[in-house]
């Protein structure tokens, strides 16, 4: 059944009381929280599409405990800690940006992709941000490369608690016992969003259902012409019911790829497309590279994340072929 139209909604509101302002003691690192008691230290940011353009965060340093999310689905809780529960203004459309991918390890690239997406989102004057995502892909997912899904989960976590004030990181996709397409994705969000949360609040109190966007690079988008990759139905579903924010990437042409695929092409309202003003190339790939042949990787991605690489011991012994690494 189609999770939207599912009859007896259960709102399960998260607590407003992260917006107190006096800062709380740093917790444990790596406690379990309830999301309501996220990164009490700082206040939720408005998300609004008329926000400071320049709003950003430097928590690299800050000295404390980044909550950890459930290993697993026994546990498991949305993440809302971050998610804007009033809409600033009611003649925009809510919207949710989800990132689906391997993030093996997460770069500056993947935490740009939003900044960008956020700014093209707001010259189109239609949609107010209420939340990002990330969702990494579990470890059935067979790709060369993957670290395992915990810590994948965790750097996303460490780098968008440490570097950014809007974005989360969801990790029931990574916490499935078998490889989910990404319409299944979507639809999580969705019901997690749309059917138990019933969306956003105006400020008249009013629910307005919330419009969740898919974000991809360009070589994602392009993948989607192969049909032994992509079902046309999951991109009938992805593009027509969701819809697609597209970054550019360089050395890929997203535009003629959209005119000549067909399900894109019906769906092209739906569908954003990122300019990259500032090309960043940044690739998992060479990172994992580099770490294996004791090369820097510093402001390739966050502090933090470093760190985390160097604590476990990633990418250290593990080996890709060389046409996989030609590739970047
Ligand atoms: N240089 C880039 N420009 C635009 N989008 C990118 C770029 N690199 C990755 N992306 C996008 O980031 C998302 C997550 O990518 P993912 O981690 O799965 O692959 P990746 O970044 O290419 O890493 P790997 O090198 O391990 O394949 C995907 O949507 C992908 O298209
Ligand atoms: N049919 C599908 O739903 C489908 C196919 C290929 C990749 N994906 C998703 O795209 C993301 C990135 O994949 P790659 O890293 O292989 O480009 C992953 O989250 C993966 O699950 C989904």
């Amino acid at each position: 059944m189609d999770p939207s139209l599912a009859p007896n909604f259960t709102p399960v509101l998260r607590s407003t009381s992260s917006s107190s302002s006096s800062p709380s003691p740093p917790p444990a690192p790596d406690s379990r929280k309830s999301p309501a008691e996220y990164d009490l230290a700082f206040p939720p940011y408005s998300l609004s599409a008329n926000r400071t353009p320049h709003q950003s965060a430097d928590l690299e340093e800050v000295p404390h405990g980044v909550s950890r999310q459930a290993r697993d689905l026994a546990s498991y809780e949305f993440p809302t800690h971050r998610l804007a529960e009033v809409l600033q203004d009611s003649a925009m459309q809510p919207l949710v940006v989800v990132a689906c991918g391997s993030f093996s390890p997460i770069t500056y690239l993947h935490l740009r992709m939003f900044e960008m997406a956020i700014d093209t989102i707001r010259e189109t004057n239609q949609y107010e941000v209420v939340g990002g995502y990330y969702s990494p892909v579990s470890d059935h997912y067979r790709k060369a490369g993957l670290a395992p899904a915990k810590h994948r989960v965790r750097m996303c976590e460490l780098a968008c608690e440490r570097t950014s004030s809007w974005l989360m990181v969801d990790a029931w996709e990574s916490l499935q016992p078998t490889y989910q397409r990404t319409a299944v994705v979507l639809d999580h969000f969705n019901y997690e969003i749309n059917v138990l949360r019933r969306g956003v609040k105006t400020k008249s109190g009013e629910r307005r259902p919330v419009k969740i966007l898919l974000l991809a690079g360009g070589d994602l988008i392009e993948s989607m012409g192969d049909p032994n990759v992509w079902a046309d139905e999951d991109l009938h579903h992805i593009l027509g019911r969701y819809g697609c924010l597209i970054i550019e990437r360089t050395g890929s042409d997203v535009r003629s790829f959209l005119l000549s695929h067909d399900i894109m092409y019906q769906h092209r309202h739906n569908v954003i497309v990122i300019k990259q003003l500032i090309y960043n190339d940044i690739s998992s790939t060479k990172v994992r590279l580099f770490i294996r042949r004791g090369m820097s990787v510093q402001y390739l991605l966050p502090n933090s994340v470093i760190r985390y690489i160097e604590e476990h011991g990633l990418y250290v012994g593990m080996s890709e072929p060389v046409s996989n690494v030609l590739k970047f």
